[in-house]
């Protein structure tokens, strides 16, 4: 469709109260003559549809012909229903929602893909439910507002500051995530329930008690102590007769284990229809087929509720598929009745740890948010069987997309898109080392097949924290942390273990080749992928360095050269010399603000994601001469 015609029909699906409102709309004059169509260049860049009494519903399909779409103004109408899909618009820069009626739940990935998305303002409507965790990683937002609404929950925990915010008055509850707490208070006011830092409240526990509640609940206590002591005293009788009985029966199974007394993956694979020939590449070990069948219950531990509960059993009901076979085990994907895509891990090498202590660790972890990390949903623990389960992330891993994307019909990454998958790597493991001090390495296992990718090409990590539960020779044998040059040398981990891992996915990801490819097999050889950079590289432009595959955009020769520096900073063989984590994350971040508003820092995705090429990205089409300031007239 045309511009026009794109236009005509999205008026059409307009309810308008204000009569003769948008009468310029018609075929007699170009669409860039019509009220409220915003042009630059002869394109429609912006629709400003303010306080003309908008009724309704919107139609945004109507809008995915105008190809040079970056801005959505419906501020100050009666608009209501479902939210609209946005989504579909993946280009747009800005989105202003303000003052209307809309009443409903935002759907949790209704922002996924806007990797453009710069303003978006909800406030003063009736939005309820969750903030959408979507909202919290797009990359380049940075004013959001959703004062005036009736939201509930926790804050998301964002993957990067905000310019702008505003949370006021809506019913959010929890600690304000960390990100944020640089804010002015009055964001955050008119909420009952939100603690920590801005505000002067602390929060004593997941959520914060209020001093009126703290005051009624004392005097509630007392009358509340009789009856709960009653209530535990009659739990635990129940308790120590089931007890009793849990015993009994386990007697009578003869100590058989729950899935197997293999500790391969074959018992899930044979339930799960798997054949021998569908197994993946096997980096350490094989697999062995075992003809033993699960036929217990098996109850997992849920570390976070979002996906219902459910068994193990119901990730097996379905046929699944084996991802792949790493050091620790083999992971394989399946699907719940409800249709979520999961992944079940299997564990070896957990031996030695004991049951408390690994309960502790898995509730450890389970605590952790963090838009970069990818949440553990459930365990399962026994002394001869441990899995992980966790969402299937969509894209893969790094790993596959640097070294198999051909084999998976896939393009390469792009420039920016490898740019943004690093820093966000390093905003997750700056979150792990702020959030678990107490571990040496907190992630200890960072390499590219630990990176996932999620549909926006949002960098997720996984099996983090792991290196408490590990035996500590299969550790030393298998895990990334004990490859360092500072454990090869001195037999050392500490925190800046991880920086180094950091600093060899940044050179993974820029020259596209292998780590493991200039490992010696003499484990002690100080050769490593840092060692091989640094010989080729004189501190220019260097052609055989770099990954040919991620192609260029304006400047890109200039960045991808800063990178390299600080990809070879975080792989100092001298740890003292070495960045820290937030030294690394905080260049990574300086490097991103040098790109803010230089609009040719263009991602293939960002377009490909919403299933259309845009001309304003691409470098023959209209320039973004036009910048934010020009948006003023929207808002
Ligand atoms: N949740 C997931 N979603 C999509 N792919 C996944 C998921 N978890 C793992 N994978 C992919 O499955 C494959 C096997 O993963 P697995 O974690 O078992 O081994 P690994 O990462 O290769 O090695 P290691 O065991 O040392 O971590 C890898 O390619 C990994 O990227």
């Amino acid at each position: 469709l045309s511009e026009t015609e794109s236009l005509l029909k999205f008026k059409k699906s307009l309810i308008i109260g204000r009569a003769g409102a948008l009468e310029s709309w018609d075929r007699k004059n170009p669409p860039c003559k019509w009220i409220g169509v915003l042009c630059h260049n002869g394109y429609v860049w912006g629709l400003r549809l303010e306080n003309i009494e908008l009724l309704g519903s919107l139609d945004i399909e109507a809008l995915m012909g105008l190809k040079s779409l970056r801005s959505l103004s419906f501020m100050n109408n009666k608009l209501k229903g479902p939210f609209p899909e946005f989504k579909k618009l993946g280009a747009l820069k800005s989105i202003y929602l303000s003052n209307n009626q809309y009443d409903v739940k935002i759907p949790r990935d209704a922002f996924e893909g806007m990797g453009w998305l710069k303003k978006l303002y909800l406030e003063q409507n009736k939005f309820s439910g969750e903030i959408p965790m979507s909202v919290a990683t797009i990359p380049k937002l940075l004013e959001f507002r959703i004062d005036g609404n009736r939201f509930t929950g926790q804050i998301p925990e964002f993957t990067h500051e905000l310019n702008m915010s505003n949370f006021s008055n809506n019913a959010l509850s929890g600690p304000i995530p960390k990100i944020l707490s640089r804010m002015d208070q009055k964001m955050f006011e008119g909420n009952k329930g939100l603690c920590g830092k801005p505000l002067d409240s602390e929060c004593y526990s997941p959520y914060n008690i209020s001093p009126e509640h703290k005051a009624s609940s004392k005097k509630k206590s007392s009358k509340f102590f009789y009856i709960v002591a009653a209530v535990v005293a009659a739990l635990l009788a129940i308790l120590i007769i089931l007890g009793i009985i849990i015993m009994l029966c386990r007697r009578k199974r003869n100590k058989q284990p729950l899935l197997s007394q293999e500790p391969g993956p074959s018992s899930l694979q044979k339930r799960a229809g798997i054949q021998e020939g569908d197994k993946g590449q096997s980096s350490c070990h094989s697999l062995k087929p075992t003809t033993k069948r699960m036929t217990h219950t098996t109850k997992l531990s849920f570390l976070r509720d979002d996906k219902g509960k459910f068994e193990l059993q119901d990730l097996l009901k379905a046929s699944a598929e084996i991802l792949g076979s790493g050091c620790f085990g083999a992971s394989y994907k399946t699907v719940l009745s409800s249709g979520s895509m999961m992944v079940v891990k299997r564990f070896k090498h957990m031996n030695t740890v004991g049951t408390e202590e690994f309960q502790e660790n898995m509730k450890r972890l389970g605590r952790l948010r963090h838009g970069n990390l990818l949440p553990i949903v459930a365990y399962y623990y026994k002394k001869e069987e441990k899995l992980f389960v966790c969402d299937f992330v969509e894209k893969g891993s790094l790993a596959a997309h640097l070294h198999g994307h051909k084999s998976l019909g896939q393009p390469s990454l792009d420039w920016p898109t490898r740019f943004n998958i690093v820093k966000g790597v390093g905003r997750g493991l700056l979150y792990l080392h702020q959030n678990l001090p107490s571990l040496m390495a907190p992630h200890g296992h960072l390499k590219s097949s630990n990176v996932l990718l999620n549909e926006n090409y949002e960098p997720l990590l996984t099996d983090y924290g792991l290196i408490p539960m590990i035996d500590e020779e299969s550790a030393q044998e298998l895990m990334v942390a004990y490859k360092s040059p500072e454990y090869l040398k001195h037999s050392r981990v500490t925190k800046k273990t991880d920086v180094w891992g950091l600093g060899i996915l940044i050179l993974e990801t820029l020259t596209g080749k292998l780590p493991e490819c200039f490992q010696q097999a003499d484990k002690k050889s100080e050769h490593d992928m840092a060692s091989w950079v640094n010989s080729i590289f004189q501190g220019e432009w260097t052609q055989e360095l770099f990954d040919q595959e991620m192609g260029k955009t304006n400047n890109s020769e200039a960045e991808i050269l800063k990178l390299l520096r600080i990809g070879l900073s975080c792989c100092e063989v001298d740890v003292e010399k070495r960045l820290d984590i937030r030294e690394a994350v905080e260049k990574m971040e300086d490097l991103m603000k040098e790109r803010e508003g230089d609009d040719d820092f263009y991602s293939t995705y960002a377009s490909e994601a919403d299933g259309r090429s845009s001309r304003g990205v691409s470098s023959e089409g209209i320039n973004f001469s036009w910048n934010d300031s020009s948006h003023q007239g929207i808002k």
